[in-house]
C-alpha cells in the first residue's frame, strides 16, 4: 500500500495473509474471511502456484514477524477459481478456498459482509484498502498491515483512465487523480473494505493496476458485489 499507515490490531480482523512454501516461505497475496470455512481472494494469485499444498493461510496476524515455525496456519482444501478468470485485466479475477478445517471467529479473525447486489457502489464513501504489499512500486513486504482511505472511481472516467483496457462493469477503480496513495506488489487478493451503517463490506478484492499510485492510474478491484451469487453457489454446501 502506498501512502497509507499502520493498522492496529484486529482492525481488518477478515485480512489474511497467504504464503507460498516453496522455493522459500513468503508472502503472496492477500485474502478475506468470508465464513468460517472460506476465504475470498484474487485468482491471479494462483497463476504460478496452482497447488493447493503449496500454500498456508495466516489469519488474525498484524505483523508478519508474528508469523515463525511455531505459528498456526491454515491449510487449503479446495481451491475454486472463477472459470471465466483468464488475467487480472481481463476481469474474473476472484477465487475461493476451502479451510482444511472450520476457523473460530474472534476478536482478530472473522468474516467482513458481502455487499448486497443492489446497493450501488456509489453509496460507499468511506473505503479502505489494506495490504502487506509495497509502499512504492520498487518496494519490498511491509512487516505491519497497511490501510489507506481511497474514494472509489466511476468506471466511465477509469475507462478513460485505462485506453486499452476494458473496464467491465464486474471491475471497480479507487484512487486520487493526483496519485500518490494505492495498493501495490503483494496487496493483491486482498480486501477493498467500506464502512456502510456501522458493517464493513467486502466491496472489492485488490486486482491491477499500471504501476502504483501514479497520477490518473487508479487501482482496479474485482467488484464483489457482481460475483455474490457465483460465491453463494459454490459456498453453500448442498
Ligand atoms: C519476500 O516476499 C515477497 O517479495 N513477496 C511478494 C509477493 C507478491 C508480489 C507481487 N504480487 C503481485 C500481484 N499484484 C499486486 O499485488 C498488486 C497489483 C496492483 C493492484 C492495484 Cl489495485 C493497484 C496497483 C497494482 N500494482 C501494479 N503494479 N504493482 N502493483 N505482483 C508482485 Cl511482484 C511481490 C513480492
Amino acid at each position: 500500500v502506498v501512502g497509507g499507515s499502520n493498522s492496529s490490531v484486529g482492525e481488518w480482523p477478515w485480512h489474511v495473509s497467504l504464503h507460498t512454501i516453496l522455493p522459500v516461505q513468503t508472502h503472496q497475496c492477500g485474502g478475506s474471511i468470508i465464513s468460517d470455512q472460506w476465504i475470498l481472494t484474487a485468482a491471479h494469485c494462483f497463476d504460478s502456484f496452482p497447488l493447493t499444498e503449496l500454500w498456508r493461510v495466516y489469519s488474525s496476524i498484524l505483523r508478519q514477524s508474528e508469523i515463525t515455525n511455531e505459528t498456526t496456519f491454515f491449510k487449503i482444501q479446495k481451491m475454486i477459481v472463477h472459470p471465466r478468470y483468464e488475467f487480472s485485466e481481463s476481469g474474473y479475477d476472484i477465487a475461493l478456498l476451502k479451510l482444511d478445517r472450520p476457523l473460530n471467529f474472534s476478536a482478530l479473525q472473522q468474516p467482513a459482509c458481502l455487499p448486497s447486489q443492489e446497493k450501488i457502489n456509489t453509496e460507499y464513501t468511506e473505503c479502505w484498502v489494506t495490504g502487506w504489499g509495497y509502499t512504492k512500486e520498487r518496494g519490498s513486504i511491509e512487516d505491519t498491515l497497511q490501510k489507506v482511505k481511497l474514494p472509489m472511481i466511476p468506471n466511465s472516467e477509469c475507462q478513460s483512465q485505462y485506453p486499452e483496457h476494458r473496464i467491465i462493469d464486474k471491475m471497480l477503480c479507487a484512487g486520487y487523480s493526483g496519485g500518490g496513495k494505492d495498493a501495490c506488489q503483494g496487496d493483491s487478493g486482498g480486501p477493498f473494505s467500506c464502512k456502510f451503517e456501522n458493517r464493513w463490506y467486502m466491496v472489492g478484492i485488490t486486482s491491477w493496476g499500471e504501476g502504483c499510485a501514479r497520477p490518473g492510474q487508479p487501482g482496479v478491484y474485482t467488484n464483489v458485489a457482481k460475483f455474490v451469487d457465483w460465491i453463494l453457489e459454490q459456498t453453500l454446501e448442498d
